[in-house]
């Protein structure tokens, strides 16, 4: 790196920069030498491409006042990974329990779990290494489960804004005895309802978070877990507070058929009911929406958080997402720790392109190969995985990142190409396309070289 990018915090810096960003899915755009400037709070202001008219003029009056930073040859810039789907407290069973199915883990692994964020020491040990390697992993937005209690929900909002990451955080709220144990769960729907309504409290005022950095979200574990009256109460909490909701839906035959046999309709189709559908608000799993489904989310602009790797896990399917994309349903991608037992997005992104497969083949080699799918051109490629980890989260979520345009947050990764312990090997002969999806499929954490927030450097 040169002197300049030593300096590592780009506010009020112009980078001069070759890279990938995919602003509309299916197309990458590629960056050589671009100049991209940058405002004192981290957003971008301009980018200038060589052959414009103002990027002579633009790069030596940078350079004049001292605010020109170049990257090296050998590095690449990518917008930061946005993860849409991940559960804090479960980082520390990273890996395990993924033998049984979704019912199963939860009561014997995850409940049990999280209900040990009671105690604060433990929750600040798990949630600083998690957001350390996220960001090391390139997660640059992260929208975040935490547990059912205040306090640890407070410390991972806390956590997040000193490390300098841009996240999301919901106090999970599950009331209902049927569904949830004696030893973990909200008092009653009151409870669920004021506590969340505590922790976006917290979060909207914590020194140093003006700008929204780190934002709350209402999150209803999913309907198994609530009863009625707290999904009511928090879909109305969220309409007071302003907030963004997520929460599980439909993920598993079991978690499906619970709600069909509860409410006589679908997931998506009761939480609309409770007011739980909204824009920038985020579903994840969906992988047995219906078409009536989908197209419900189009008009509410709730997205899915697709998790491919989890799903092969817990959901007995794979999500269609190409019919989702198709009928306009916002999607991004999602790690869903510790249900997919991977912290970086690179995963996720792979995962989704080998479901997608999968999907479009079938995979019964009993059956000839017309016979193995019935889902013709359900594939995507690195294209589509790389625009829905980056750009199509921030769309998801409403949030400017994800793509290196003017009015966007400067949420970026130098991909370091020659790193020595890192996966990446190039031969000289990759170029275009080609080369980023070598990056994609092959790089590791020792190629993540610098990871920039809002313009400066963390992690
Ligand atoms: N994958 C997953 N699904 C859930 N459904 C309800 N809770 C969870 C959870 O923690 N993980």
């Amino acid at each position: 790196m040169t002197d300049n990018v030593r300096r590592l915090d780009l506010r009020g810096q112009t980078l001069v920069a070759s890279g990938f960003h995919a602003p509309v899915r299916g197309t990458i755009d590629w960056l050589e030498d671009a100049l991209i400037a940058i405002d004192e709070d981290g957003l971008i202001v301009s980018v200038t491409r060589p052959g414009e008219a103002e990027y002579e003029m633009a790069k030596r009056e940078a350079g004049r006042a001292g605010r020109l930073a170049t990257l090296p040859a050998g590095t690449i810039l990518l917008p930061g990974f946005v993860d849409l789907h991940i559960h804090a407290p479960q980082y520390a069973q990273l890996g395990r329990g993924l033998d049984v199915p979704l019912e199963v883990w939860l009561h014997r692994y995850t409940f049990p779990l999280e209900a040990r964020y009671a105690d604060t020491a433990f929750a600040g040990r798990v949630y600083r290494r998690l957001v350390d390697d996220l960001l090391a992993n390139g997660t640059t937005t992260a929208l975040y489960f935490a547990t059912a209690h205040v306090e640890a929900s407070n410390l991972l909002a806390d956590i997040c804004l000193e490390r300098g990451q841009r996240a999301l955080v919901g106090k999970v709220a599950m009331d209902d005895p049927a569904g949830c144990p004696d030893y973990y769960r909200d008092a009653s729907p009151e409870a669920s309802v004021e506590s969340t309504r505590a922790v976006i409290g917290h979060i909207r005022a914590m020194p140093g978070n003006a700008k929204g950095r780190v934002l709350p979200v209402v999150t209803p574990r999913f309907i198994p877990a609530c009863t009625d009256a707290a999904l009511q109460g928090l879909g109305d909490l969220a309409r007071d507070c302003g907030c963004r909701v997520q929460t599980h839906c439909s993920e598993s035959d079991w978690a499906h058929g619970h709600v069909l046999a509860r409410h006589g309709m679908t997931d998506a189709a009761s939480l609309d009911r409770f007011g739980l559908l909204t824009a920038g608000g985020v579903l994840a799993h969906s992988n047995f929406l219906t078409a009536d489904d989908m197209d419900l989310l189009v008009a509410r602009k709730a997205a899915v958080a697709h998790c491919p790797v989890s799903n092969a896990y817990f959901a007995g399917s794979v999500f269609p997402l190409k019919a989702a994309l198709e009928k306009g349903v916002r999607v991004g991608l999602g790690t869903d720790i510790s249900g997919g037992p991977i912290a970086t997005m690179l995963d996720a992104m792979r995962g989704a392109v080998m479901a997608s497969r999968m999907l479009e083949s079938g995979v019964d080699p009993d059956l000839p190969p017309e016979q193995r799918s019935s889902r013709a051109g359900a594939r995507i490629d690195f294209r589509d995985a790389f625009h829905l980890a980056t750009a199509g989260g921030g769309d998801a979520l409403e949030l400017p990142v994800g793509r290196f345009e003017p009015g966007c947050h400067f949420d970026a990764l130098a991909i370091d190409c020659e790193a020595p312990q890192g996966g990446i090997r190039l031969w000289g002969t990759e170029a275009g396309d080609d080369l980023l999806q070598t990056i994609l499929y092959t790089a590791s954490r020792p190629n993540l070289a610098r990871i920039w927030v809002g313009g400066a450097q963390v992690g």
